[in-house]
């Protein structure tokens, strides 16, 4: 095998081999973080739902993508108090407000989640 072709494979083999660090990322979030637990039963609950009112492909598209940005807003979150803890454990000021912007962002998807559930479900009940 060529050298530039070995390179080329090590370089493949790297890249999925990063995904293990990307999956216990998720584990530890769940693990570390309580309210990623309430996030998955939320998109339990939302799928179920979905089923139930059997809403349209486009509706579904919009569900999931808005599941996945509230886990990934969660995940950033927790990445954050645990860097923000190693940086300093002792009450400082911008650390309250780097968490509370943190956690400000997970608010956010999640209120514009529920809007667009409102939005999306209403029809179906009314
Ligand atoms: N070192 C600190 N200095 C100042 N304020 C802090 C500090 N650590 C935490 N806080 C304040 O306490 C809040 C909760 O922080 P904590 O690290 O306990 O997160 P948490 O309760 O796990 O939050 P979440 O529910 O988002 O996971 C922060 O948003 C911040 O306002």
């Amino acid at each position: 095998m060529a050298k530039s072709e070995q390179k080329k494979l090590s370089g493949i083999e790297k890249h999925f081999g990063s995904y293990k660090y990307s999956v216990r990322g998720v584990w530890l979030a769940f693990y570390y973080e309580h309210n990623m637990r309430y996030h998955l039963a939320a998109a339990i609950g939302v799928v179920l739902v979905n089923y139930l009112l059997k809403i349209s492909r486009t509706e579904w598209v919009i569900t999931l993508i808005l599941i996945g940005l509230a886990w990934m807003a969660e995940v950033f979150n927790t990445a954050l108090e645990k860097l923000a803890d190693r940086v300093n454990q002792h009450p400082d000021p911008l650390i309250g407000q780097a968490k509370d912007l943190a956690s400000g962002a997970v608010f956010i998807i999640c209120l514009f989640a529920v809007i667009c559930a409102l939005i999306i479900y209403l029809p179906y009940l009314l």
